[in-house]
């Protein structure tokens, strides 16, 4: 069994180096420009993507390798106090939205993580992201879902198990700190 999950996982990098470098070069620069701008990076995601949205944004505000000032990312998953009352008064689906609203300005990025491409509160956020004049990235997988002409890139790993989109969405976050460190 582990050396089938690891071969798995060989194989899905394979294909993220044979098909999508060059999306992973534009969120990076899409990443780079907004930040280099002095804009501000929001993300999120649920379950194990919201802990790949924490980590990036943790990425940015702490550092992720270079010792260099900390930059603007904001998890919308860690308020447990608003994502309570967004969800117990608005519904659920408007958890990440409500809080775009809030925190969004024209010019920042919205990066939305899902491996369904299909979690209404991500969608529901691409929606007030785009409503707000921000850029929108989305790193998903399977077949992309609703995210495909919803965001400016969806990134779509070419898996349909979970485990294996989530591991290449947190290898792709690592290689735009990667881009972040080297322009800061
Ligand atoms: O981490 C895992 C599975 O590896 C789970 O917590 C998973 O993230 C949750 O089931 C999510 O709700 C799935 O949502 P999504 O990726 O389809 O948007
Ligand atoms: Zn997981």
């Amino acid at each position: 069994m582990v050396i089938q999950e690891l071969i798995e996982h060989q194989k899905t990098i394979q294909k993220v180096i044979d098909s999508l470098t060059p999306a992973i070069e534009q969120a990076c620069e899409m990443m780079t420009t907004t930040l280099s701008k002095g804009n501000k990076v929001l993300i999120a995601g649920n379950g194990g993507s919201a802990s790949d949205a924490q980590h990036i944004a943790a990425e940015l505000t702490g550092r992720f390798v270079k010792e260099r000032k900390s930059l603007p990312g904001i998890a919308l998953t860690v308020d447990t106090s608003a994502i309570t009352a967004i969800a117990n008064d608005y519904g659920y689906d408007r958890v990440f939205a409500r809080q775009v609203e809030g925190f969004a300005r024209p010019g920042d990025l919205f990066i939305g993580i899902s491996t369904s491409g299909n979690s209404q509160g991500i969608l529901n956020a691409f929606d007030t992201a785009r409503e707000y004049g921000c850029q929108t990235l989305g790193l998903s997988g399977r077949d992309g879902g609703k995210m495909n002409g919803l965001c400016d890139l969806n990134i779509v790993v070419p898996s349909d198990v979970t485990a294996r989109i989530q591991e290449m969405h947190i290898l792709i976050g690592h290689i735009m700190c990667k881009a972040v460190d080297d322009l800061f």
